[in-house]
């Protein structure tokens, strides 16, 4: 369980993100929404300890920031919008790097590498310099890297920044299809901020929309997300589209 309680969070007297009080459950996939410059990286950010700001956030009962570091970093990982390395790295030693702060013998740590890339679908790319992969194949590298990090947690917390930003079609439902089997099967609580209307429809659990730092409303997408909302907060009217047999927004 994630809570939030007068969470604020100010640059310059100016309220970046001002939340009032929210709740996430574990082992649920919550969207993150709102229009650009809202507020949802900010709030990853202050989730994942890489901002301060003023009030407070609980993780299963516990104060986030009196969290010692090492434990935190089992427990939570981040994959941000973009993650680029100067150093040559080989794609094997950049997901290694998820296994820092856990102690386990090498051979697991081998074995827990492979087992990522392969449910990234990037096992093909392991001996590959990381600087030379796309966009796309570099995301998906670091998000082997972080789950890598969570492998061993009891209440694992994933924060993903638009993880599907850089993906085609096929390997953003691949990522997102894979993160709902984590929820389900090894109840990882998943916060993402998510762009895509039907991504969000299809996959998640439940949204927090945020628009101008506050939050305006959070539940299930299919209630929440509501025509009036999308043209409110997007200015954009969507139109239903049948494709197939699923209906889809345009
Ligand atoms: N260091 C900073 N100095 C000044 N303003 C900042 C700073 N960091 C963020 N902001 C502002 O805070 C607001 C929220 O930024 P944030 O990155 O959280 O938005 P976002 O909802 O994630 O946007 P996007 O969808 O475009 O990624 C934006 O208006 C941004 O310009």
């Amino acid at each position: 369980m994630l809570q939030i309680t007068k969470l604020n969070y100010r640059i310059k007297n100016t309220d970046i993100l001002d939340i009032q009080a929210g709740t996430m459950e574990p082992g649920k996939f919550t969207a993150l929404m709102g229009p650009n410059g809202s507020g949802k990286s900010t709030l990853l950010k202050l989730i994942a300890g890489d901002l301060t700001g003023s009030g407070q956030i609980l993780f299963h009962h516990k104060i986030l920031a009196d969290i010692p570091r090492r434990a935190r970093a089992r427990d939570i990982a981040v994959l941000p919008q973009a993650s680029d390395l100067s150093f040559p790295f080989k794609v094997r030693e950049v997901v290694a790097l998820g296994a820092i702060p856990l102690a386990l013998p090498d051979i697991e740590i081998e074995q827990k590498i492979t087992e990522n890339l392969r449910i990234t679908d990037c096992l093909h790319l392991e001996k590959r310099a990381y600087p030379q992969l796309s966009g796309g194949e570099k995301q998906r590298v670091q998000l082997a890297r972080v789950l890598l990090q969570i492998s061993t947690s009891k209440n694992p917390l994933l924060l993903l920044d638009e993880p599907t930003s850089a993906q085609d079609l096929g390997q953003q439902h691949a990522i997102l299809s894979m993160i709902r089997t984590l929820c389900e099967e090894k109840k990882v609580t998943v916060i993402a901020v998510l762009h895509d209307l039907n991504q969000v429809l299809k996959y998640c659990d439940s949204c927090w929309v945020i628009n101008a730092g506050k939050l305006h409303d959070t539940g299930d997408p299919r209630t929440t997300l509501t025509p009036e909302l999308i043209e409110r907060f997007w200015r954009y009217s969507p139109k239903k589209l049948l494709a197939g047999e699923q209906t889809v927004l345009i």
